[in-house]
């Protein structure tokens, strides 16, 4: 891992546009090295400020991004709990990615299928690697810890072989997902979470900062050989001791 970077933000209307930045500069970066950018992309509150902040940003050419899920919710595209359906809604139809740029699970399956065909479609994807390697994956952290659709004390956790896996109990519903494994996380070139709000103070706390019993799923991504971020803004910071960052809103990461 290059170190964890923690930079907070006064509020979030000062985050988005950094984490557009530097979503644009990865993606930079990606295409020079390699000829494209692999994007994975997570639901709850990132949807919105993500279909804000890319729009708005000068000259953002997506022809070549490759945008996947780090998690799903197996419903069909058009329920308002569909992570795809939303962003297909708010953020795709507003930028030039192509429809064949953005590999969604297939919900009519069933949770086990589903999870092998979307296993499926990203190895498709990234034929030369035995693991899917992503440029940037966006995570954001329920206030329980979990992230992607990893979810405290589940036994998904230790799951070492699969990329992709099925969860039917997902606590939060609805229960049934399919979710990035760590293997696959960890592996990714950069990886941002995003956590913004005064619910979220005391996990934060727990996850950067350590604390009793076994860490959460938040505290277990940590980047074999990639970059990893946390932005937040100040009230999820209110209970940090760490040394942060505090970049102010031009910031360039
Ligand atoms: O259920 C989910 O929740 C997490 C966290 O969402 P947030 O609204 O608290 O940011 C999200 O990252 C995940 O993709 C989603 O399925």
């Amino acid at each position: 891992m290059s170190g964890r970077r923690v930079v907070v933000f006064p509020s979030a209307a000062e985050l988005g546009p950094a984490l557009a930045h530097l979503i644009a500069s990865r993606a930079d970066k990606a295409l020079l090295d390699h000829g494209r950018f692999s994007l994975g992309l997570s639901g709850g509150s990132l949807v919105s400020m993500l279909s804000k902040e890319l729009p708005a940003l000068p000259d953002l050419d997506c022809s070549h991004w490759l945008a996947g899920f780090c998690d799903e919710r197996l419903v069909p595209f058009d329920d308002g709990e569909s992570t795809y359906g939303l962003y297909k809604n708010q953020l795709f139809s507003k930028i030039n990615i192509p429809d064949s740029g953005v590999l969604a699970i297939d919900p009519s399956l069933s949770v086990q299928e589903c999870a092998e065909d979307y296993a499926r479609k990203l190895k498709e994807a990234f034929p030369k690697e035995d693991i899917p390697v992503f440029d940037l994956l966006l995570l954001g952290m329920g206030p329980d810890g979990h992230t992607c659709s990893l979810f405290p004390d589940h036994p998904l956790l230790e799951e070492t072989q699969k990329i992709v896996a099925p969860i039917g109990d997902s606590p939060k519903p609805p229960p049934q997902r399919v979710t990035m494994t760590f293997p696959m996380v960890n592996l990714a070139r950069c990886v941002v979470f995003v956590s913004t709000g005064g619910s979220k103070a005391s996990v934060l706390k727990q996850v950067l900062e350590g604390g009793e019993g076994p860490a959460l799923p938040a505290a277990r991504v940590v980047p074999s050989h990639g970059e990893l971020f946390w932005l937040i803004d100040e009230p999820a910071a209110a209970s940090l001791t760490l040394q942060v960052e505090r970049p102010g809103s031009a910031a360039k990461l």
